[in-house]
This record gives structure tokens, sequence and C-alpha cells, in this order.
């Protein structure tokens, strides 16, 4: 572990959140968090051992600079909120953070991830479940609330991790299908879509049915002022850690399209998903399984 002391860490909360809506688009400073910590591999975390065998099996060797920074305040219980672009290691984060600290000796509903979409709720629990498997995690997307006899069947058989958007994990807690007793970590993934899709009066429901006292994470790529009015309302001295566009380097996204092909994403997919990337990064040709794929072909 390298100590640094960081830009963010002597702001105060209201000067750290101003900062987090202006250092994306301001020049010389990458990073922006709260806490001074920076852990260049997974074995400095502390991590279980099988919880790391999980990460290896996955394919994972090096935390990228999210997981540098923001793993570790997560793994310890405490608040945490994090900003970086699409594919920076946010949905790998939130799983790690809530695999470490799950008790598995109980099969109750422990963590909930609040996510935009069903597709990002499968997602989720293919990440989780991959790199928890040698942790024997039970966790179980919310496929829609037109599927609530099949999700509540999958509930019956017990689970550790619920996943869903806000309107069907809502739904599943109202129905008392899922148990808010036993929930101490709440993360809400992609919370700027969320909020732009019209979840956030839900996402405040979800939290009157909770216990006070519960670990909030929230993970975005941007920070709308509701997402601030969030992060003010249901978190308690949160952690940030804002890590700026193009830190996330085009040879990591190699990686990513491997993993889009692995979970067989059409390759209408993949181009829509490259192509964003390339507006982003602007790479001037992307490798991936051994094919150069020349830019122009998505201009
Ligand atoms: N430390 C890492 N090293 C290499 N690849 C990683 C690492 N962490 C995550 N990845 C891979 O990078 C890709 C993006 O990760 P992830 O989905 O966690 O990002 P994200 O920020 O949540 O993206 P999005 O906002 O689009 O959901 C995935 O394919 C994931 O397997």
């Amino acid at each position: 572990m390298a100590g640094i002391a960081p830009v963010g860490s002597q702001l105060d909360a209201r000067e750290c959140d101003a900062k987090m809506t202006e250092l994306p688009n301001a020049d010389g400073e990458d990073f922006l968090t709260s806490n001074d910590e920076v852990y260049d591999s997974f074995e400095s975390m502390g991590l279980q051992e099988n919880l790391l065998r999980g990460i290896y099996a996955y394919g994972v060797e090096k935390p990228s600079p999210v997981q540098q920074r923001g793993l570790v305040p997560f793994c310890k219980g405490l608040d945490v909120i994090q900003q970086a672009q699409s594919g920076s290691g946010k949905t790998a984060t939130l799983c790690l953070g809530i695999l470490q600290q799950l008790d598995y000796n109980a099969v109750d509903c422990q963590a909930l991830v609040l996510v935009p979409s069903p597709e990002l709720a499968r997602k989720t629990e293919r990440v989780m479940h991959s790199l928890g498997n040698y942790l024997g995690v039970k966790v179980c997307a919310c496929e829609g609330c037109d599927r609530v006899p099949e999700d509540q069947g999958n509930f019956s058989h017990g689970v550790h991790v619920v996943v869903g958007t806000p309107d069907c994990v809502f739904d599943m807690l109202r129905r008392q299908s899922l148990s808010p007793d036993y929930v101490k970590t709440v993360v809400l993934n992609q919370a700027d879509e969320m909020i732009s899709r019209g979840f956030k009066n839900k996402i405040y429901d979800i939290f009157q049915l909770l216990a006070p006292k519960i670990q909030v994470g929230v993970f975005l790529a941007t920070m709308p002022p509701e997402a601030l009015e969030i992060t003010r309302k249901l978190m308690n001295k949160p952690v940030r850690i804002l890590v700026k566009l193009g830190e996330f380097t085009p040879e990591r996204e190699e990686m990513k399209l491997e993993t889009l092909s692995g979970l067989s994403q059409t390759d209408e997919a993949a181009m829509c998903w490259l192509d964003k990337r390339c507006r982003l990064w602007k790479p001037k040709n992307i490798i991936t399984k051994g094919k150069l794929v020349n830019k122009k072909i998505l201009d």
C-alpha cells in the first residue's frame, strides 16, 4: 500500500460534493478521494482467501484505479460514493465489497443491489456469482415485476444477495417475499441512470422499509443534483472516490469485450458498446481476441 495525500482528503463534505461535480471536466487532477489509502494489489487488501481465489478465477490480476481506492473502505463497512466512467470496474468493486462482508453461515438476505434495468441485474448476478463461487454465495436477480412467482420461488431456497430494479425490489419487500430484517448493505449501482429513469422516489420508499443504520454504496458515472440529494439523505459521512475520465485504459477494455463475447452478447451489442468507448477515447484500433477491429468500421 502506498500512502498519498489525495485531493479531497482535506475538504469538508460540501466542498467535496462541489469538486465531484466539477472535476470530471477539469484539467490536471485525476482523482478526488476523501480517503488517503491506495492498494495496488488485491493481496494487500486483507480479502478472504476464497474471495481471492474467485478474483483470480475471474481473470482479474490487478485492481483498477477505482478498486485501489474504493474497495477497502467499502469492505470496512463504510458508506462509499464511487464516481467513475462506465467500464472502470465499479460493478466488480461493489460485488467484492459485499462478498467480503457476508455471513455465509446464515442464509438471509444481507445485501440489496439496486440497478436501473433487469439486464444489469442479471449481469451483476453473474459477476457476483463468479467472484463468490468459492465462498458459496447465493445471489438472485429479480427478473422483473411480471415474474414475481419465479422470483419468490428462487428466494424461498435462501439467498444472501438480491439484485433488481427499485420497482421489483420494493415489490418483493412489500409482499414480504423478501425480508428486510437482515439487510445491512444497500448499493445503488448506476445511480445516475436510475434517477434518469424515474426511480428516485422508489429508492426512498425502499429505505423506509429498512433498518435506519445501514451501509450505503452509491456507484455512478455522473453526479446530477438529484444524485447529490440522495447521497446527502441516505448516507453517513461517505468516503468519496472520483476517478476521472481517461484513467481506465483501452488495453483493459479488451478484457471487457472478451467478457462481453464470453457472455454471448450479440455482435451488435458488442459493437454498440465499442462505439461508445471509441467516442470516449478515440483510439486508432482496438485489439480483441487476437483480431484487430479497425475503428473505421465503427464510423
Ligand atoms: N481489476 C480489473 N482488471 C481487469 N479487468 C477488470 C477489473 N475489474 C473489472 N474488470 C473488467 O472490466 C470490465 C468492466 O468492469 P465493470 O463492469 O465492473 O465496470 P463498471 O464501471 O461497473 O461498468 P458499467 O458502468 O458499464 O457497468 C468487466 O469486463 C470486468 O470484468
